[in-house]
């Protein structure tokens, strides 16, 4: 069972060793910010959170990293958890006792609230997943094309909640999305119809500047275009205004059995806070392991 004060005996200084390693990676990247939270989701959402996202692929194992839907998680937030960890192993009464599964959710919330969004207490005693494989990661993860049914049925598998799910997607509040991920919303929405008519006209031909047809695919834009770097509710005013990047964004609006969600968190910060809160928590119980079915491991990347 998961508790505030797992470690209270085993590692007691943890939670100011790991918000001092994470304040140190952002001080060289803010990147280390979108990079973690999205790092966190991805685990939680496959195999539960175990930090099977983590593991490197070896000559015989594809790991879950290698799939494609994992390709785009930022160097930088695997690397926000690896430091941390050598921060808590370097103190001998530490050393080994912490799983990876929870200093990356000890280092998540931190990044949420360095980009000023909720601090919150983490529950902990997480163990790390034995295995780590590409081919679980296979319908694991929602697309940005999905619409309300398909994100709904995906997190409520999780004991998620269509509320959960709108107060997760507001940390598309921060961070970077690559151009192939929405071209279809300004290029080829439909025949006859090129743009996909719930997006804002302006933000639209914005996009389109910004990702020319044929761009590099390296190239990556904004996902929040008002206040990239801060994690507040802005991300829901946009949806007010057709400002969603992904249609999974903007369907969070434009299906009325979710705008009155999305306008509750629009209009006061402190309701989405405690919502989104509330939905990081539960979704940190997904799938954990124990001592049963798990490990502590000693390299967050190898099993
Ligand atoms: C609701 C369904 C969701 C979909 C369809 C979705 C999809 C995506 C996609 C396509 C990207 C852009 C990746 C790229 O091109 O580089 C992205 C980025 C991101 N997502 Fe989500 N996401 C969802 C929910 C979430 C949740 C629940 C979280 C965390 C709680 C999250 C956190 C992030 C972050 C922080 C980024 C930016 C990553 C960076 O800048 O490195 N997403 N998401
Ligand atoms: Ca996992
Ligand atoms: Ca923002």
């Amino acid at each position: 069972q998961l508790s505030t004060n797992h470690y209270a005996n085993i590692c007691p200084n943890l939670e100011s060793i790991v918000r001092t390693a994470v304040r140190n990676k952002f001080q060289q990247t803010f990147v280390t910010v979108p990079g973690t939270l999205r790092l966190f989701f991805h685990d939680c959402l496959v195999q539960g959170c175990d930090a099977s996202v983590m593991i490197q692929s070896t000559g015989n194992n594809q790991a879950e990293k290698d799939h494609p839907d994992n390709l785009s998680l930022a160097g930088d937030g695997f690397d926000t958890v690896i430091k941390a960890k050598a921060a808590v192993d370097a103190v001998p009464q530490c050393r080994n006792k912490v799983s990876c599964a929870d200093i990356l959710a000890l280092a998540t919330r931190e990044v949420v609230s360095l980009a000023g969004g909720p601090f919150y207490q983490v529950e902990l005693g997480r163990f790390d997943g034995l295995v780590s494989r590409a081919s679980d990661v296979n319908g694991r993860l929602p697309q940005p094309n999905f619409d309300l049914n398909q994100l709904n049925s995906l997190f409520a598998s999780h004991g998620l909640t269509q509320t959960d799910m709108i107060a997760l997607s507001g940390a598309h509040t921060l961070g970077f999305s690559h151009c192939n991920r929405f071209s279809n919303r300004i290029y080829n929405f439909s025949p006859g119809r090129p743009v996909d008519p719930t997006l804002n006209p302006g933000y639209a031909s914005q996009l389109q500047g910004m990702c020319p047809r044929n761009v590099n695919p390296l190239i990556a834009i904004n996902m929040d275009p008002t206040t990239p770097r801060t994690f507040d509710n802005a991300y829901y005013q946009n949806l007010q205004q057709g400002k969603g990047l992904f249609t999974s964004d903007q369907i969070l609006f434009t299906d009325p059995r979710s705008r009155p969600t999305v306008n509750s968190f629009a209009s006061n910060k402190n309701v989405f806070n405690a919502n989104f809160v509330t939905a990081m928590t539960k979704l940190g119980r997904v799938g954990v392991k124990t001592a049963r079915n798990g490990k502590i491991r000693s390299d967050c990347s190898v099993l």
